[in-house]
């Protein structure tokens, strides 16, 4: 069971050098599934930092969040497969022909490239976000319908999953079936801070509630022992995964 929650477990690259990136790389390697490289790390580093992890033997989630014209994203979604990354994403937010653009070309090239299609997720509502968050830019629904509505609108324009708070995997599964990949960032321990979320759960609530990956940054980078607070990550979803 161990090894499942490893798979499960996505550690965010949360840094802003190569050398650094790499050391985290090579010291979380064994205790987590997946690297997620996000909009920091990128911009300073570049597609050079995905080839370095996969040459390391590791799997990338690209995190970009594209959200521009359907045309913009589409191609954008194919430059993030030729980079040989497992997941990426898109705002929600962005809309459907967004994401049809989007899903359609990855489709496509992935089909004419005969290479491993990514899971290909779209961002629901951040999980630093509250309903007062939304009312400020003119949604007056709150969190739990404008999650469940845009995963749903995700998954009829093609795509794989969606990120969201593990608050709103119930509605989410209600809305979208069991098939449907739902990742959660938002994920704390018990003990941890909670920084700049909001809407977070603990690793062994998300996994009963029935994420299929957790992302996971600070609780594993500041601790005084980081290996050892992936392991207690790990083996507290191996635990719910059992029960
Ligand atoms: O797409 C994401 O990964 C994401 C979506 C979201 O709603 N909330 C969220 O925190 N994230 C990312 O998940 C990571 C969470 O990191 P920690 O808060 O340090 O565990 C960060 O890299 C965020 O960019």
């Amino acid at each position: 069971m161990l090894d499942i929650a490893r798979k499960k477990l996505i550690f965010a690259l949360d840094v802003d050098c190569f050398e650094e990136a790499q050391r985290w790389v090579r010291l979380l390697h064994d205790q987590v599934g997946l690297f997620k490289v996000g909009k920091q790390l990128f911009t300073r580093c570049g597609p050079d930092v995905v080839h370095m992890i996969r040459a390391e033997g590791g799997e990338v989630f690209l995190d970009l969040k594209y959200h521009d014209i359907p045309n913009t994203v589409a191609m954008a979604s194919a430059e993030a497969l030729r980079l040989g990354v497992r997941m990426c994403n898109v705002h929600a937010l962005g809309g459907r022909e967004m994401m049809v653009a989007a899903a359609t070309k990855v489709r496509e090239e992935a089909a004419a490239a005969g290479a491993p299609l990514p899971l290909l997720l779209a961002v629901t509502i951040l999980t630093s976000s509250t309903d007062e968050t939304l009312r400020e830019i003119g949604i007056e629904r709150p969190v739990s319908d404008m999650v469940p509505r845009l995963a749903r609108l995700a998954r009829d324009a093609g795509m794989g999953g969606v990120v969201a708070s593990p608050q709103e995997i119930a509605l989410i599964r209600a809305a979208c079936g069991p098939e449907f990949a739902i990742v959660t960032p938002g994920v704390r321990p018990a003990d941890a801070s909670l920084d700049d979320q909001k809407r977070i759960m603990t690793p062994g609530a998300a996994i009963t509630a029935g994420a299929d990956f957790l992302v996971i940054g600070r609780p594993i980078a500041r601790a005084s022992d980081p290996v050892a607070a992936a392991a207690a990550i790990v083996a507290e979803m191996a635990a719910a995964l059992e029960s």
